[in-house]
């Protein structure tokens, strides 16, 4: 599932770089967020990609120091960020508890939110009313088993936020508890959604998804991109579907 998906992102940023000029990918952690970039070093496309061109943002981050195991920015280093040649200037983390927000979560998100809307008016600003994000190309997303997608957990007030772009997250269910996440208008600004799911244990959580209307209960059924809103599961993550929905 990682290598076909790998090789789709490829596709999706040569394009976005043909008709744009540049690509914007907004990554997620785990561990079907971290097989996909660990497949896309090795994707056979992945030299006709303009890795200079391309601006990488995250949804979600776990908030700890700089540098720790568990960051989804180390995992994202040590799985592919350092074997193409991105422009560093272009590759925003989200902060880290040791940086000059410290422990503040609500802080540092909103130092995030202004560095996407700082890049949004760069790019030319967002329509009016939209949130001031750049335009993602493609936003990625891993599926919890309770349907968490970033780190918007389900019944948390995180995911019934509305004003801000990015939010601090206290107490989610995931470790550890204390978090930074795009919030869902944020997320659904994105042109394409790509929700990654893969194992038994993404059946029920992507069954309900797919099934559910209320984004507070289950907030993968909020994840909608404005194009499109693509569902990438390996046969045991779509074991639940409808047989009509697993194409
Ligand atoms: O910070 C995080 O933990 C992730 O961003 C989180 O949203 C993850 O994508 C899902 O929990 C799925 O994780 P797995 O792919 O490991 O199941």
């Amino acid at each position: 599932m990682a290598r076909a998906t790998a090789a789709g992102l490829v596709t999706a940023v040569v394009e976005a770089q043909a008709a744009r000029g540049d690509a914007r990918l907004v990554l997620t952690g785990g561990r079907n967020g971290n097989a996909l970039l660990a497949a896309l070093t090795r994707a056979p496309g992945r030299d006709g990609v303009d890795w200079s061109r391309v601006e990488l943002w995250w949804g979600d981050e776990r908030f700890l120091p700089d540098g720790d195991p568990d960051r989804n920015h180390t995992q994202a280093r040590e799985a592919f960020l350092d074997a193409v040649p991105l422009d560093p200037a272009r590759v925003h983390p989200m902060p880290a508890s040791d940086g000059p927000h410290g422990d503040d979560a609500a802080a540092a998100a909103a130092a995030y939110a202004a560095e996407l809307a700082a890049a949004a008016d760069a790019a030319g600003g967002g329509e009016g009313g939209a949130p001031r994000v750049p335009v993602f190309d493609v936003l990625l997303l891993g599926l919890g088993p309770d349907t968490h997608v970033a780190s918007l957990f389900p019944g948390h007030p995180a995911v019934r936020e509305e004003a801000r772009t990015v939010t601090g997250v206290l107490e989610a269910p995931k470790p550890p508890p204390t978090r930074i996440s795009l919030t869902l208008p944020a997320i659904r600004s994105a042109r394409e959604v790509w929700l990654l799911a893969a194992g038994e244990d993404k059946a029920e959580a992507a069954a309900g998804a797919l099934a559910a209307q209320d984004p507070f209960e289950t907030p993968a059924a909020g994840a909608r991109g404005r194009e499109r809103t693509l569902w990438i599961l390996d046969e045991a993550a779509a074991a639940r579907l409808p047989a009509a929905a697993r194409g």
